[in-house]
């Protein structure tokens, strides 16, 4: 192992954004629970079951932005007509559903603004002081402006995002593909890449697309579960690769 915690043999590596670079995993889980809660009352009636983190993890994390409302919808027997993206935010289909959540997950970011992990920050900058490549794989449509509100758009040499993945055609996770095409934009095979993830999702697609090693970032107490879906190594913080201090309040 290097003194960046990794095999010898890595040369680039993939960092998801939300929850891994930056404090943005609880705001999205927030707005989504607004979002689903809102829907389910008005199917279900007052005593609607509530949208919780475990369904978060299981269903929305880390998933393209529609791929999470069918996927959880589906898990509670319900569904919606796919519509189209140009729907109003909060109209019956997945696409309005979906608008609505971005709605609030804006308004929440406008609100607080977003913070980095600092431990992450470091790590990057020390991979590429190393002469790694790195690039940043989300399924956030809204990576781009999140990176920018962080001033950390020059951490990383290539961004396969949301609206990346869109333009490309690519599936969103757990399919591999966004890692893939970031792997291959940087110009390293998949197997001397390593994967940096929070969502279970991310895991998923790590482990399907062989990569050379995975990293599960532990920011809600899921270790096990981030094993079970693949990770090579688990930390709460990436400053435990390189044997730093852990960012104090950093989990
Ligand atoms: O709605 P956005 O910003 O395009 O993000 C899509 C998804 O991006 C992932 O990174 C988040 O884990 C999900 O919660 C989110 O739904």
């Amino acid at each position: 192992m290097t003194d960046l915690g990794l095999p010898e043999n890595i040369l680039a590596c993939l960092f998801d954004l939300d929850g891994v670079v930056s404090r943005t995993a609880e705001v999205h889980a927030a707005a989504w629970k607004q979002a689903f809660d809102a829907f389910l009352r008005e199917r279900d009636g007052a005593d609607f079951r509530p949208f919780t983190e475990a369904d978060y993890a299981e269903y929305v994390d880390g998933r393209p932005r529609a791929d999470g409302v069918r996927t959880f919808l589906a898990s509670r027997g319900a569904g919606l007509p796919p519509g189209t993206p140009d729907d109003p935010p909060g109209a019956a289909t997945v696409h309005g559903l979906a608008r609505r959540k971005n709605e609030l997950f804006l308004e929440r970011i406008r609100g607080g603004g977003v913070e980095a992990y600092e431990g992450t920050l470091r790590y990057i900058e020390a991979v590429r002081a190393a002469g790694l490549r790195t690039a940043v794989v989300s399924a956030s449509a809204n990576c781009r402006d999140v990176l920018r509100a962080l001033g950390a758009e020059h951490l990383f040499d290539a961004r396969v995002d949301g609206v990346v993945a869109a333009e490309r055609g690519l599936p969103g996770k757990p399919h591999p593909d966004t890692f893939l095409a970031a792997a291959r934009d940087l110009g390293v095979p998949p197997g001397r890449a390593a994967v940096f993830e929070d969502a279970l999702a991310g895991m998923d697609a790590g482990r399907a697309g062989r990569f050379g090693y995975v990293v599960g970032v532990d920011r809600a107490g899921r270790s096990d579960a981030l094993y079970a879906h693949g990770a090579d190594r688990v930390v709460t913080d990436l400053a435990e690769l390189t044997g730093g201090p852990r960012e104090p309040g950093g989990r």
